[in-house]
């Protein structure tokens, strides 16, 4: 873990190391990846499986590829129903939230006579990447699943690896719930792929969505461009803003909670106080000794936590935009003021009580959430995402005459001829009087 001091006459040099650190662990999977999506492109299932085999340590052919119908009954059946009843929560919530975000139609008609407007459409086919590798993402299933539901999305593909071949009958219950009948056992950059470009077994689909490790993030990054993504969304991050009383172990453990997602996972905590500073790193230690998952969780702290020192708010909420994580807590009496300076933070949790776990599961908001730093310039999934935008023009004769002229001589100075008689041809036919255009 890092200690740093905004007061420290090395707090630059250090800081930016801080940052730079997710980058150089982003740039070790670019080249693989790059393999496994060349190899999905080249020999489809044959692939797929193969890499099955190689990285989630499970036998499999073409024909098992996907899971059936009768497999999803018998897990939902396995279910306890206070678990069914908190998927219901979730996605009550989840959907509430999303149906919101849905977006009116744009038309109206200009001082010259112009209609305009944009139009919104569902995308047809989209892929939902649900991450599986060393923890079961039922609520992910949700997250990614129902927005695309509440958008109109035709046909919804997901992908969950199965490590050992061990089903999670949680995740099936939640895909039922949202209504996603179609799924596949792989993960990773290769279901990625799958989806991306298709398989015989996996047709493709338009964008691919929905978090994961950093091999399904550069995945994503890679096939960008053949399909849409969402945006980034890789190994866990936090940063917690923390100031007046607090409960030095609930903020231990609210560092903790993403730490313990994945070795490459970023927890930092910001505190204008030095003995909080030093209580926290003592509970992170403390809880680390009885976490189950204290393996994954002590090699993030390790190599990617910090606990920095600031003589202000102001210098916490600068570094906090620096930083643009994933997630922001601000655990303070009055979190108002530093929210409303708060420029770059992909989901903000305000007040004491209001742990950054209530956004993975219950609260509404997507937990689906750009990582390293990408909350400069991405937003977390939504509605927007699974839907598209297509504008329109209906000009009439008058409007012609009126904007046409202007597109003719714009035309002409970019030498573009065609563009300029096909405005031309009409205008002159209307002062003709033909009235054919
Ligand atoms: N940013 C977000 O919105 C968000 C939300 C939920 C979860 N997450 C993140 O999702 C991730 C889940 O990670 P996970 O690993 O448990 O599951 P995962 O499904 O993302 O990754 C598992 C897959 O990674 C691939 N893989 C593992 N090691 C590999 C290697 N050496 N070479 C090639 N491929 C390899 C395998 O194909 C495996 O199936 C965590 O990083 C967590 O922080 C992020
Ligand atoms: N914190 C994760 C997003 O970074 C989402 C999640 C799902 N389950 C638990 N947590
Ligand atoms: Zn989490």
């Amino acid at each position: 873990m890092n200690r740093l001091d905004t007061s420290s006459p090395d707090f630059d040099a250090a800081f930016a190391r801080l940052l730079a650190d997710r980058d150089s662990d982003t740039a070790r999977v670019d080249a693989p990846v790059t393999e496994i999506l060349a190899a999905i492109r080249r020999d489809g299932d044959a692939a797929l499986c193969e890499f099955t085999r190689r990285f989630d340590r499970m036998a499999i052919t073409p024909d098992r590829l996907r899971i059936t119908d009768a497999e999803i009954d018998a897990a939902c059946a396995e279910v306890s129903l206070s678990l069914h009843a908190a998927l219901d929560v979730a996605a009550t919530r989840i959907e509430s939230f999303h149906r919101a975000q849905l977006p009116d139609d744009l038309r109206y008609v200009d001082a010259q006579g112009v209609t305009l407007g944009m139009r919104w459409t569902p995308l047809d086919a989209v892929g939902l990447y649900v991450p599986g590798g060393t923890a079961a993402y039922p609520s992910s299933v949700l997250m990614n699943a129902v927005p695309a539901r509440v958008a109109g999305v035709r046909r919804l593909a997901m992908c969950v690896p199965t490590p050992d071949g061990v089903l999670n009958p949680l995740v099936l219950a939640a895909a039922r719930r949202a209504g996603v009948s179609e799924i596949y056992r792989v993960g990773g950059a290769q279901a990625v792929g799958a989806m991306a470009y298709g398989t015989k077994t996996i047709a493709p689909v338009d964008r691919v969505v929905g978090p994961g490790n950093a091999y399904v993030a550069e995945a994503k990054r890679q096939v960008f461009g053949r399909v849409g993504i969402d945006s980034i969304a890789g190994p866990s991050e936090i940063v917690i803003v923390a100031a007046d009383a607090n409960d030095p172990r609930a903020l231990a453990l609210d560092l903790l909670a993403q730490a313990e997602h994945d070795p490459m996972a970023q927890a930092v905590l910001i505190t204008p106080d030095a003995a909080l500073a030093q209580a926290v790193q003592d509970a992170v230690e403390a809880e680390l000794k009885t976490l189950p998952r204290a393996q994954i969780a002590r090699a993030s702290w390790d190599a990617h936590g910090a606990i920095i020192t600031v003589r202000t708010l102001d210098e916490a909420v600068e570094l906090v935009n620096r930083i643009a994580p994933e997630h922001l807590e601000l655990v303070m009496d009055n979190p108002q003021p530093v929210f409303d300076k708060v420029r770059h933070a992909g989901a903000i949790f305000l007040g004491r009580y209001c742990p950054e776990a209530i956004g993975d599961y219950v609260g509404g908001p997507n937990h689906v959430l750009p990582t390293s730093s990408t909350a400069r310039f991405a937003s977390g999934l939504s509605v927007f995402d699974f839907l598209k935008r297509t504008t329109f023009i209906d000009a009439n004769a008058d409007s012609l005459r009126t904007i046409g002229p202007a597109a003719v001589a714009l035309a002409r100075a970019e030498g573009l001829d065609a563009h300029a008689m096909s405005v031309s041809i009409r205008l002159e036919d209307l002062t003709r009087g033909s009235g054919k255009a």
